[in-house]
């Protein structure tokens, strides 16, 4: 199987009538193994609904595949095989962690008690604490510890790192690239935290207003997509040439373009590199907010 996951005109509605919501608006793409994609969205972009749609907690209209299978009809089957940490995710106040783990061997037939322990060697979190006793960021620890010790070629990860401080962040994406991913097994991770994920990432995924704005490996992006700092004197020559967003970088005024701009532009300013927050505002800004940015 070359893809793991594949979307062919995949939309997810909610409500009916004048109620009706598109929450995933037609978007295809294919997720092959090995890559570590971040799925980047404003608030209500379709993220949540889509990473449901992938485990078969909603249903969608077109067509989606998850490990080959369909998630809604053969959900069961597709939840032995992949990991899941919705954003909503609990764990039972009254376990103890060592509880927790033999709870997993026996629901779970991937998951791997040993790796459980040495996973949670790398935490602060001892086998016999108990969930209710430890911080948010600990329980998120726990929680991929848990996750990671199942042995699958696939993880979604719903906006895993949401109210923890910077070291928990940083902890919680060290364990999952270093005792996780292993150039086979491909993760999807939600999250409005795109600076903090940028070097972790190999592709990205854009979603505005449930339509997929953007799918793309950073390799590409860095090519595809060109900045220009330049001098307010060079600003009505830029502005012709239609970039996707005009901004200020270390206090200059620069441009971000899809594609090289024209060679009389490119020549009044020079190329840097755009962050992946730059692109995110470029391509996910309402039309409101771009033209009030205009320097
Ligand atoms: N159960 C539901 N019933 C009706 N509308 C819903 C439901 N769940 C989500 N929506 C709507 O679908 C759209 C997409 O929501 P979704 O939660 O997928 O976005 P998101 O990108 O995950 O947002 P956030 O970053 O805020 O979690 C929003 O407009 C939301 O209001």
């Amino acid at each position: 199987m070359s893809n793991l996951i594949e979307a062919r005109d995949f939309s997810i509605r909610y409500g009916m009538g004048s109620k009706a919501k598109t929450a995933v608006d037609n978007i295809t793409f294919n997720i092959p193994k090995g890559r570590v994609i971040g799925l980047l969205g404003h608030n209500g972009a379709g993220k949540t609904s889509l990473m449901k749609a992938m485990v078969g907690l909603i249903a969608g209209s077109g067509e989606l595949k998850v490990l080959g299978l369909d998630p809604r009809n053969q959900r069961n089957e597709l939840l032995q095989s992949m990991s899941y940490i919705p954003d909503v995710a609990v764990l039972p106040r009254w376990a103890r962690v060592d509880e927790l783990i033999t709870l997993m061997s026996g629901l779970q037939p991937r998951f791997s008690a040993e790796r459980a322990r040495v996973l949670l060697q790398r935490t602060s979190v001892g086998p016999r604490d108990k969930v209710k006793s430890l911080s948010k960021g600990m329980v998120t620890q726990l929680h991929l510890a848990l996750i990671a010790a199942i042995d699958t070629k696939l993880m979604i990860l719903d906006e895993p790192t949401l109210g923890l401080d910077v070291m928990s962040r940083k902890s919680f994406y060290e364990m999952l690239i270093d005792e996780w991913c292993d150039g086979e097994r491909t993760v999807l991770i939600s999250t409005h935290q795109v600076e903090e994920i940028e070097t972790l990432l190999s592709d990205v995924m854009m979603l505005d207003e449930g339509k997929l704005v953007l799918n793309i490996s950073l390799e590409e992006m860095d090519t595809r997509f060109v900045a220009l700092s330049h001098d307010s004197a060079a600003a009505d020559a830029v502005a012709d040439a239609h970039p996707l967003l005009r901004y200020r970088q270390q206090g200059r005024a620069a441009a971000l373009f899809d594609g090289a701009p024209p060679a009389h532009v490119a020549e009044l300013g020079q190329r840097f590199r755009p962050s992946l927050v730059d692109l995110f505002m470029a391509l996910t800004r309402k039309p409101e907010l771009q033209s009030r940015s205009t320097i």
